[in-house]
């Protein structure tokens, strides 16, 4: 089975959040389930220090934006197809933004290329290959189904993930011309959206299947509350929508073997966790004699996340001797708002702004709990890792958040199932009010001990969850 995944981001190789942990893990995962996952990615510029020399496999002379080479690579065990097309790609700045943090503008013409590319490598413009399912990825992957089914062709069978329905790729309707895409398509039936192109409707219009990263978040996108416009669309496909849980890469994100870590532990040598703690407390200017529990941020600043409730909440968790430390970059006023909180708080509170996939491994194996008071959450993966390294998530009740962490309530508690904290109210009471919960199972060291190895236990690798994809594949071959 030849699967052909379209993503904008893969890790290890460019990475702004959690897409590309899914789309740089899963391809593994299903490799021993006789599924060989090939990834289309733009060729970055960021990516060629760390790539082998690669093949062209095909060119083209008349994609959106213009011509462009395909390139074959294999790296870190994931079989690549970069589209390099210098004039959209080869930019300073990240995969979406320029060096000052606007949208490239050209967006749409730099990721249709790339959808039209990869449905051309589905109707077989690469020697000696073809895809059986067109796996593609959120909005900037989104054209690919649209433009395969173009052709006429209703093989090979394609799938859209959500992994984040508030990025849909919405552009003015002028754009239908330059990205070669049928007028008579655009309709509300297709992929007009009030009056615009809306890159995520037209696969959602014209996919095989929707799935989307948890099964709470494929029931809540059904509701206007979260669909995000798109809710009506939805649930008129329901009977093709579902959610699979997102798993982790367990040798990236493995304590008991991981580089960033001051000293490495596992389950049963939890104690070294607390080397890890002196040594992020250290780095981060925070005092070694608090009271309370370390918590964490590793996220996008962003409003999505809960985190400006999470200012609101500051002053009281501090004042129950607990710590906090932010990892992160995004929303100005947020990265502003947790930098004042550091300098009011200091040696209680400490904020490092910017992007640090190293730093991020210290921040989970030092840290006590992770913070992830989303207002809306796909399915979120910073819990899982947490989960992996006895940091106990206190988490929103919503989307994946809901599906993988446990309460502890006195029946969680009781039945040894316990592996973290879920509340509802996003707010700065709220958030207070589960820090007091927080707090006071931090200073019962035998259940926070319990909890972190239940904590640990807990699956969350892909082996679930990639033999769902396998099984959907192989229905819709
Ligand atoms: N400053 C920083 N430095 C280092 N690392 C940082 C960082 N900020 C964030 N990260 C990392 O980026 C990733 C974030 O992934 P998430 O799944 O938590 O959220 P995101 O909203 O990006 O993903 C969307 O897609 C994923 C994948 O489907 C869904 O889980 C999620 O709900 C959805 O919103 C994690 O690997 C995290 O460690």
């Amino acid at each position: 089975m030849q699967v052909l995944m379209v993503s904008s981001e893969c890790a290890p190789f460019v990475k702004t959040g959690g897409l590309a942990d899914v789309v740089g893990a899963l391809p593994a995962a299903l490799k021993p389930l006789g599924v060989e996952a090939r990834v289309v990615l733009p060729a970055y510029p960021q990516l060629f220090p760390l790539l082998p020399k690669g093949t062209e496999v095909a060119a083209f002379d008349d994609l959106p934006g213009g011509t462009a080479r395909v390139v074959a690579v294999e790296a870190e065990g994931v079989p690549l197809v970069l589209l390099d097309a210098p004039q959209l790609f080869d930019r300073p700045g990240g995969p979406y933004i320029d060096e000052d943090g606007r949208d490239w503008p050209d967006n749409h013409i730099r990721f249709a290329a790339l959808s039209m590319a990869a449905a051309r490598i589905c109707m077989g413009v690469i020697d000696g290959y073809q895809p059986d399912i067109l796996h593609a990825h959120d909005w900037q992957a989104a054209l690919s189904p649209v433009y395969l089914r173009m052709t006429g062709r209703t093989e090979p069978k394609s799938i859209i993930t959500i992994h984040n329905i508030a990025f849909q790729g919405r552009f003015g309707p002028q754009v239908l011309g330059q990205l070669h895409l049928k007028t008579d398509w655009f309709h509300p039936e297709g992929l007009e959206f009030h009056g615009d192109l809306n890159m995520l409707k037209g696969a959602l219009m014209y996919s095989d299947r929707i799935t989307t990263v948890s099964p709470t978040y494929a029931r809540e996108i059904l509701t206007p509350e979260f669909g995000m416009g798109l809710d009506g669309v939805l649930r008129a496909r329901s009977d093709v929508l579902s959610g699979l849980l997102n798993g982790i890469d367990t040798d990236v994100w493995n304590p008991a073997d991981d580089k960033a870590l001051a000293e490495n532990f596992d389950a049963k040598t939890l104690k070294r966790k607390a080397a890890n703690k002196a040594a992020l407390q250290e780095q981060l200017g925070l005092v070694t004699h608090a009271t309370g529990p370390l918590f964490c941020v590793v996220s996008r600043l962003t409003s999505q996340k809960g985190l400006d409730a999470l200012l609101d909440a500051v002053p009281h968790l501090v004042a129950t001797g607990g710590q906090l430390a932010v990892l992160g970059t995004g929303q100005r006023e947020l990265e502003q708002g947790f930098k004042t909180a550091a300098e009011t708080h200091a040696g209680q509170v400490a904020t490092h702004i910017g992007y640090d996939e190293p730093l991020s491994h210290l921040f989970q194996a030092g840290s006590d709990a992770i913070l992830i008071p989303s207002r809306f959450e796909p399915c979120g993966l910073t819990q899982l890792y947490g989960l992996r390294y006895g940091t106990l998530p206190v988490v929103a009740r919503t989307g994946g958040l809901a599906d993988t962490v446990i309460d502890a309530n006195v029946a969680a508690i009781a039945a040894k199932a316990a592996t973290g904290f879920v509340f509802s109210d996003v707010s700065g009471a709220g958030i207070s009010g589960v820090v007091d919960r927080v707090v006071d199972a931090y200073a019962d060291p035998k259940l926070w001990q319990a909890m972190q190895r239940n904590a640990m236990r807990h699956p969350v690798s892909w082996e679930t969850s990639a033999k769902a994809y396998r099984d959907m594949y192989s229905d819709l071959v």
